[in-house]
């Protein structure tokens, strides 16, 4: 299937329509995956945190599918961060994962209150220096924890990987990225489902044909987006993926770009950690959900 492809800043490609697998049961992640890949997706987003890079792993090799033809992308979980654990962790999900290379490996959460993210970048560094890896980037980073990282790279994120959908855009972080030569990759991007039912996009939808959750994927496409949505559901699947036959007009566009309001699903960058902490109820980390 042709599908496009973005060219990160350090000249890799990757698909511009990937596959995200977060919440996906462990046990059902090589199926899910084994119909993503029939389905015609070529990248696949995991995490360490998901558990799941064993049932993405094993989907791949019994794809039949050459390892260039796909592209993997996980990250490292928040407790590893770090320069030797960087390194440690790194090759627990190779192992995992029965890779020898990952196409692109992300830090998972900025964490400042850990403090270890030049650490952490320096290993990502040279895990990319050896090959190992094909680009590094970051996830869920702030322009100034871009900033930070800016100063002292010397390989810079090729991307972020940062919540957007019609209801949380992040207008001023995406066009930070694009400043910075950053891709944005979009995260929960059709707000878990929340934006489906919005009076607007049901309109543009049934006005088209389409579906409410092609009609989305569609704007993160004209957008400029990397965009993942997740389903273990083979007929989504296939219908997110079938997203080229048609375009979004310019006062479609504007339609869905009005219905911003802000509306955060996950956590605060700036004040989750990853700590078992920041997981309850109550915590500042989801207090600023709440704060947006
Ligand atoms: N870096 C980070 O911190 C984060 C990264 N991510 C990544 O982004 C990916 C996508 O985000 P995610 O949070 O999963 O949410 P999404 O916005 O992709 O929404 C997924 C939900 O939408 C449903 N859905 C999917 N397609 C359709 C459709 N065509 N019609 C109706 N409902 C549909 C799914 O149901 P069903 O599966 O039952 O079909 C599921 O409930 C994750 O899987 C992960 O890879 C996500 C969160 C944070
Ligand atoms: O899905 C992800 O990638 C996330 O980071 C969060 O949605 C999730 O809550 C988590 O894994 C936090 O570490």
């Amino acid at each position: 299937m042709n599908q496009p492809q973005v060219t990160l800043d350090d000249r890799t490609t990757m698909p511009q329509l990937g596959l995200g697998v977060f919440q996906v049961p462990p046990e059902d992640t090589e199926q899910v995956v084994a119909h993503g890949l029939a389905a015609g997706y070529r990248s696949i987003d995991t995490a360490a945190r998901y558990g799941n890079e064993a049932g993405v792993g094993a989907a791949l090799a019994a794809s039949g599918l050459a390892r260039d033809e796909v592209f993997v992308t996980t990250k490292l979980a928040n407790p590893d961060q770090g320069y030797d654990s960087t390194l440690t962790a790194f090759d627990a999900s190779v192992q995992t994962l029965g890779l020898d290379v990952v196409d692109l490996y992300l830090i998972h959460w900025p964490c400042p209150g850990r403090g270890e993210t030049l650490n952490t970048w320096r290993a990502m560094e040279e895990l990319r220096a050896a090959g190992r890896v094909r680009a590094i980037g970051v996830s869920n980073f702030l322009p100034h924890h871009l900033a930070e990282l800016l100063d002292a790279a010397e390989v810079r994120p090729v991307v972020n990987q940062i919540e957007v959908h019609p209801y949380h855009q992040q207008k001023e972080l995406r066009a930070f990225n694009a400043e910075h030569g950053i891709l944005t990759e979009a995260y929960s991007p059709l707000g878990q489902g929340a934006v489906l039912d919005d009076p607007v996009i049901t309109g543009i939808a049934g006005r088209l044909g389409r579906t409410p959750a092609q009609v989305v994927v569609r704007w993160h496409l004209q957008l400029g987006n990397v965009v993942i949505p997740k389903s273990v559901t083979p007929s989504r699947m296939a219908e997110n993926l079938d997203v080229l036959g048609f375009e979004l007009s310019a006062a479609d566009m504007a339609a869905i770009d009005g219905l911003d309001r802000g509306a955060r699903i996950g956590f605060h960058p700036d004040l989750f950690n990853g700590y078992p902490e920041d997981f309850e109820e109550g915590s500042p980390a989801r207090t600023g959900v709440a704060a947006g």
